[in-house]
């Protein structure tokens, strides 16, 4: 698995290492051997300018100067901050450096195209500004190597707290933060590598990370492969609600919950709109409302056990009222777009009706309607979409180009395999319908979620640039042979 740990859950395991018997001056030895490995195999030696900090990531420039020195690199170093004031370890390392220390100045890049970045970790207390936010400006056009972070650069947010240089390469220690895949974060970072400097991984027992990058191994083993005695029932009954106008969102969130899987699925739709969708796909069936309060009877089926509420329903009292019919007959349900804007007026009546087998897949738009009273805006992307999920009991997918998922228990993960082909009309209702084919299934919300997003952005790599969504249920054949080749 690969977990993400918190600023707070990386001195944890920082700790927990020592008290495991790795001294610590050893772990600052190893990060600096690791950058100066990461370093010596992408460029040839050529003049570089380490600049250290007045904490531990300095230590660290400390030993990537010294290590470079040895190397045969020509190499200068400078410090923001003074000499006399290092402590610990990373005093500790400065005392080992050979050569000068410089003041951390601009003009010290003058002549060095490569930049050693250790002036802050991840844990930066404040925004940076004077001094160190003129140097970390000063990087801009050069080859930034980011020791842990770019400087300026929180790792729990992903965010810059008021300058942060962009990075070509971050080498990172024992596991990723959530700022190296959070945007800005992500793009700012460079090419991430992760070393491995003497942690044991044991100590991750004794943190229990909530947080990871969403990959296959977190939902694999109970990805719902057909069994060889089984029959469609077997595989679920999806049920999408289809609307009166906007008929090419509910066709393609029923393909896609076909295509992962799902044994039947019906759309319901108005009978006004029901030859459009009868010409659609043919493995669809397309079931008219004929009269007030046939939704609730077509849910009464009890095989129908997954609905999709939102793609193109339209927003307003039916679509409310809908959304309440799905709930009482306590289905797994997805709700998205329309279902979710048609509660911006009475947030609290939709969350405080959901549990942990609801999706709920808003975009930042659909986020700021549903839960701006109660989670509020300002908070980084992982922290919204988790109070969300604790706030409503349902699993919140916050989509975007790194979109995080949340369940009500506290579990999120990041996903980073989604290209920005996937920034078109109509993708969105692909991904709910991937969802809610996942929940027929019987799968459980987070992990269907997780996995619905994850085969989403596969599709779309599959497929690349010039992609709409009408072609992204077609991808997912491919991409599921994949998935299941691995196991
Ligand atoms: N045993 C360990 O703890 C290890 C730590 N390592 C390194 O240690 C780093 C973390 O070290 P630290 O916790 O010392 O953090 P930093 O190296 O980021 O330093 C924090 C210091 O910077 C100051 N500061 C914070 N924000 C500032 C601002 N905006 N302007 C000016 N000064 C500011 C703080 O007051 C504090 O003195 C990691 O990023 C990693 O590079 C590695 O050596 C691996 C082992
Ligand atoms: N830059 C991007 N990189 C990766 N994925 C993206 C990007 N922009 C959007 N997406 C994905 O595309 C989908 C768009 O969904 P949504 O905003 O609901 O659009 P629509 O309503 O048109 O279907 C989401 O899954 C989102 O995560
Ligand atoms: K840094």
């Amino acid at each position: 698995m690969d977990e993400l740990l918190s600023v707070a859950e990386m001195y944890r395991a920082d700790q927990l290492a020592i008290a495991a018997g790795v001294p610590g001056p050893a772990l600052m030895e190893a990060a600096g051997a690791a950058v100066v490995r990461a370093v010596c195999e992408r460029w040839a030696p050529h003049p570089t300018a380490v600049l250290c900090g007045p904490g531990n990531n300095g230590g660290d420039g400390f030993v990537i100067a010294r290590l470079l020195l040895e190397a045969g690199w020509p190499v200068r170093l400078a410090l923001l901050g003074t000499r006399s004031a290092l402590t610990g370890d990373a005093a500790v390392a400065a005392d080992r450096w050979p050569g000068p220390i410089e003041a951390a100045d601009p003009y010290i890049l003058k002549g060095n195209p490569l930049v050693i970045d250790a002036l802050f970790g991840a844990g930066l207390s404040r925004p940076l500004e004077g001094h160190a936010r003129a140097i970390v400006e000063a990087m801009e056009g050069r080859t930034v190597v980011a020791v842990d972070v770019p400087s300026g650069l929180h790792g729990d947010s992903g965010r810059v707290l008021g300058a942060a240089p962009q990075a070509a390469l971050t080498v990172t220690f024992f596991r990723r933060k959530p700022g190296h895949v959070l945007l800005p974060g992500r793009t700012l970072c460079g090419e991430v590598v992760v070393a491995d400097i003497g942690i044991p991984e044991r100590v991750l027992d004794g943190i229990a990370p909530q947080t990871a990058v969403n990959e296959p191994s977190l939902w694999r083993h109970r990805f719902p492969w057909p069994a060889l005695d089984g029959h469609k029932y077997a595989r679920g009954h999806a049920v999408v609600l289809g609307g009166a106008r906007m008929t090419g969102a509910a066709r393609l969130a029923s393909v896609a919950a076909l295509r992962a899987g799902a044994g039947l699925v019906t759309i319901a739709c108005p009978p006004a709109a029901f030859p459009v969708y009868a010409a659609g796909c043919a493995s669809v069936i397309v079931d008219p409302l004929e009269e007030d309060g046939a939704f609730a009877r077509l849910l009464q089926d009890q095989r129908k056990n997954a609905v999709l509420i939102g793609p193109g329903a339209g927003r307003g009292a039916q679509t409310r009222a809908a959304v309440m019919a799905a709930l009482d007959a306590r289905k797994a349900c997805v709700l998205d777009a329309d279902a979710l804007t048609s509660f911006a007026d009475s947030a609290d009546e939709l969350l405080d009706r959901l549990d942990k087998r609801c999706v709920l897949t808003p975009h930042e738009g659909e986020f700021a309607r549903l839960f701006g009273d109660s989670v509020g805006m300002d908070g980084d992307k992982l922290s919204r979409v988790r109070a969300a999920a604790a706030r409503s009991g349902a699993v919140v997918v916050l989509k975007g180009a790194d979109t995080a998922v949340a369940a009500p228990d506290g579990r999120a993960v990041v996903n980073i395999n989604a290209p920005p082909d996937l920034a078109t009309a109509g993708t969105g209702d692909v991904l709910a319908g991937i969802v809610l084919g996942l929940l027929a299934q019987g799968m459980d919300g987070f992990e269907a979620a997780c996995t619905a997003v994850w085969l989403h952005g596969e599709a779309g790599r599959a497929l690349g640039p010039g992609l709409i969504s009408d072609d992204l249920a077609g991808a997912l054949p491919g991409v599921l042979k994949a998935l299941k080749a691995q196991d």
